[in-house]
């Protein structure tokens, strides 16, 4: 079932254009991965369908409804995001940072109960950080410090999650074990799940649809169809690197 539609968006700046007639939607239960060189506009694209900034034309809908009209609290209890940078907070514990994650359940005092409390401490588990829960944010390693931001997305309960390269600072099994986390989300939960990532052998094992953005237009397809019809060779190889596409796999040439 299609959750996220966009409609000939245009996206980008007051004075900067970033990419246009964009048209693309994304399915409950499935695992979408986003591809793309520097500064194509990943994340403008990420933070135009999360509402943290206006498209330049066209629409976005969640679930039937165009984003403009939810109002910041409906769409919170909608769309969890991770984004790049800093949490913006400091002098809280990781626990407390996590609980951010429940405000848009809790009301306006932002007290939580016995159940938001186990959901917070799930969430932490599920990342592996349940034993950083009374550190101080501002002591916490990039690693670690995403994974935070990750539980904080995942105790926000939202049928949707849209992620900014959420495995950039992880070691090489925990990037794995992450994009395996959110990958099953959406399976077992039907979760709508799009993330950008440079990661791109992971992306092709794990993803099951790619969105490939390019200057000009957006390439959209499984993995196996972006391999097959050279898209993805097209964006990977240069003079010392080849795509084996029937393998789906990046070589270094000697
Ligand atoms: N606030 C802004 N105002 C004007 N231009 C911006 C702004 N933020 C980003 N840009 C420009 O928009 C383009 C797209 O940037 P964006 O951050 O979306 O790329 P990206 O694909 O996420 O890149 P990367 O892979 O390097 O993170 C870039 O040329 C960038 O310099």
């Amino acid at each position: 079932m299609e959750s996220v539609v966009l409609h000939g968006l245009s996206i980008g700046y007051k004075d900067k254009k970033v990419g246009e007639e964009i048209n693309a939607s994304l399915c409950s239960g499935e695992f979408t991965c986003l591809l793309g060189s520097n500064g194509v506009g990943k994340s403008t694209l990420l933070k135009t369908i999360s509402g943290f900034i206006k498209p330049l034309a066209g629409n976005v809908i969640i679930d039937n409804t165009n984003i403009n009209d939810y109002s910041s609290a409906k769409l919170a209890q909608k769309i969890s995001v991770v984004l790049t940078g800093k949490p913006g907070v400091e002098n809280i514990s990781v626990g407390e940072l996590v609980g951010m994650g429940r405000y848009p359940f809790t009301g306006f005092w932002g007290i939580l109960n016995k159940d938001d409390e186990r959901i917070i401490d799930e969430s932490l588990d599920m990342v592996g950080v349940l034993k950083l829960k009374s550190r101080m944010v501002q002591t916490l390693s990039d690693g670690e410090r995403q994974k935070t931001m990750i539980a904080k997305a995942l105790a926000q309960h939202t049928q949707m999650i849209f992620l900014d390269e959420p495995t950039a600072f992880l070691d090489f099994p925990s990037k794995i074990e992450m994009m395996k986390l959110l990958q099953n989300l959406s399976h077992q939960f039907g979760k709508t799940i799009l993330l950008s990532t440079h990661d791109v052998e992971q992306a092709l094992q794990l993803a099951d649809k790619l969105w490939l953005m390019n200057d000009d237009k957006m390439c959209i397809g499984t993995p196996r169809e972006l391999s097959s019809d050279g898209t993805l060779g097209n964006y990977i190889e240069r003079d010392s690197i080849e795509f084996d596409k029937k393998n789906m796999i990046v070589k270094i040439k000697s």
